[in-house]
């Protein structure tokens, strides 16, 4: 994410992750306020063995794009509420990538962060059977508490 302050968004990512029982590591990592550790991390992302990096920034959120562009790993931007815009500006600066470098891009806010986690779930299940079944649970317990009353 691209500052502490994405944190309170972001953790919801990483609750999820924890919840499917995925291994994940989390970074501040800024492609204004620290370039060169951007570039560090993005170029040597696949060679540590990460999958998939979820990518959350506000504002100017070059963090997604600009780490698509040094990674051939899938990348899910999440655009975080900024105060002065609502995450407008995060998700029309994630969303609107050129064609050749793609940035999977989700919901601003909260429900973002958590669709990230489980689109990353997704992606990894595809090669990892136990973690398809932990998957389905996790959808199904969602369904069952969905209240049929609202009161
Ligand atoms: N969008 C970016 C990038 C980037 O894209 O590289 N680096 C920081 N930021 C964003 O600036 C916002 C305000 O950051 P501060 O709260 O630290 O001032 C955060 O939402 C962060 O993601």
């Amino acid at each position: 994410m691209g500052s502490t302050s994405d944190w309170q968004t972001m953790e919801h990512a990483a609750a999820v992750l924890q919840q499917l029982d995925i291994p994940h590591e989390t970074k501040v990592v800024s492609a204004h306020r620290t370039p060169d550790r951007l570039v560090s991390y993005a170029k040597s992302a696949a060679g540590r063995g990460l999958k998939v990096v979820i990518a959350g920034a506000g504002g100017a959120a070059h963090l997604p794009g600009m780490a698509a562009s040094m990674t051939a790993l899938p990348v899910l931007g999440v655009p975080v509420e900024s105060h002065a815009l609502k995450g407008m500006d995060s998700l029309l600066s994630i969303v609107q990538m050129p064609g050749g470098i793609p940035v999977g891009t989700l919901a601003i806010g909260k429900a973002g962060a958590i669709n990230a986690a489980l689109l990353a779930a997704a992606i990894l299940a595809l090669s990892d059977p136990a973690l398809a079944e932990r998957l389905a649970a996790w959808r199904t317990r969602q369904t069952d508490g969905v209240a049929h009353d609202p009161r």
